[in-house]
């Protein structure tokens, strides 16, 4: 709870330097919000079931469908660019068998309203400055930079329909994780030819703008928006931490632009986070669509990358006092002193019962506590109190009213 607690606290912390703002959602959701038909895992893996009101419900698997209506709902009344970030309890039904966690926390933060990969570039940055303050340098983590607009523009040349780009998309995303004639197996099942599948296949391979540019040409918005993104990179000094990769295309179906995910560089690990644009999705709820970006990032994989990198904080529990009456007709008088130590903002491990006094040792020990305030009947009747700084051992007699 105390890695959870600092993790957590530097989520907001960034997040707040950053000028969002925090929302929060239901965990339970209608089943039908995440509800897709690309095959993505995430649907799979629904931990849903029908409640007392014969409603189809589901455990969230992700926050973004979450803000989409909640964006829907805020409708004009929120003026755009909304930067809101969210922490928030995600679950999926997988076997156990896999030895993974069914739920986990995700920090996200998503900006609505600006169609420029501006954007994202802020994202990114939020993302790098949150490694930085956790001590994690752009030697352990890297991120993969690709956009969905070069798989379209791939698939547009071999007139793939549209609406099997999120299927195509996710079967993509299992490249390195299925065999690859699986992946050609699926693609072919999403409609496309052989030529278009060792095509596309070709060109996921490629890892730089430059070989990009002589595939699909500098015309097209794909290779604006990353030219765009690279030499917005240079300018917040986040260079070093990001390279192209036209095979990163997320497993989300609903991705439509630039998408990213953070890699451990020694490649033990799955996807630190990820995340990206999804200008498309506000209409799949009904709504107005209104462009938007954000990214998820797991309490879980980080939490692995930093027991490699020995980057685990260390966080004992800390007491400033400890109070306790020497004698059992005191515990008032010990609560008297808890609360005036309170009022000043002190933490107090008040001693709830009458206990030895190596008891009270062991316990200040134990929670760290700095300083043992002892409420004796001499010392109390001359308005006294005794305090031992523990770590000295420095032992002195006080006024109450100059305990501080
Ligand atoms: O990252 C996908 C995911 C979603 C919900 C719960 C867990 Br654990 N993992």
């Amino acid at each position: 709870m105390r890695l959870r607690s600092w993790l957590f606290h530097n989520f907001r912390e960034v997040s707040r330097l950053f000028g969002f703002e925090e929302i929060d959602f239901p965990v339970l959701e209608s089943e039908a919000l995440f509800i897709r038909k690309a095959g993505e895992e995430i649907r799979d893996q629904l931990y849903c079931f029908e409640d007392r009101g014969n409603r189809r419900v589901a455990l969230r698997p992700e926050l973004t469908p979450s803000l989409a209506r909640l964006v829907i709902q805020k409708g004009k009344s929120a003026p755009l660019p909304l930067k809101w970030f969210a922490i928030g309890q995600c679950w999926r039904y997988e076997r156990m068998t896999r030895g993974r966690r069914r739920e986990h926390y995700q920090w996200n933060m998503d900006i609505i309203g600006v169609p420029e990969v501006t954007a994202e570039a802020e994202l990114l940055s939020s993302i790098i400055t949150f490694f930085k303050r956790i001590g994690v340098t752009a030697s352990d983590v890297g991120f993969k930079v690709s956009s969905r607009k070069v798989l379209q523009e791939v698939l547009r040349s071999y007139s793939v329909p549209e609406d099997s780009f999120g299927r195509v998309c996710v079967i993509i995303d299992k490249i390195g994780k299925i065999p690859v004639e699986d992946i050609k197996k699926d693609l072919k099942l999403a409609g496309m030819s052989e030529v278009a599948v060792e095509d596309l296949l070709q060109v996921l391979s490629i890892k730089s703008l430059e070989k990009l540019e002589e595939i699909l040409g500098d015309s097209g918005e794909a290779i604006s928006d990353l030219r765009q993104l690279f030499s917005l990179a240079e300018k917040f000094g986040y260079s070093e931490w990001i390279q192209f990769d036209a095979s990163v295309v997320r497993g989300l179906a609903y991705y439509t632009g630039i998408v990213f995910e953070g890699f451990d560089r020694e490649g033990k690990l799955r996807a630190i986070c990820g995340g990206g644009r999804y200008d498309k999705l506000l209409s799949t709820f009904g709504g107005d669509d209104l462009p938007a970006c954000g990214f998820g990032f797991g309490d879980a994989v980080i939490v692995e990358l930093l027991k490699e990198k020995g980057l685990l904080p260390k966080l004992d529990h800390q007491v400033e006092n400890i109070v306790c009456a020497l004698d059992s007709d005191l515990q008032g008088a010990a609560a008297a002193v808890a609360t005036i130590l309170r009022e000043k903002n002190q933490s107090v491990d008040l001693v709830l019962e009458s206990k030895p006094l190596k008891w009270v040792f062991k316990r200040a020990a134990r929670i760290n506590a700095q300083r043992l305030i002892l409420v004796g009947l001499d010392e109390w009747q001359k308005g006294m109190v005794s305090v031992k700084i523990l770590s000295s051992g420095e032992q002195y007699e006080v006024k109450l009213v100059e305990l501080e």
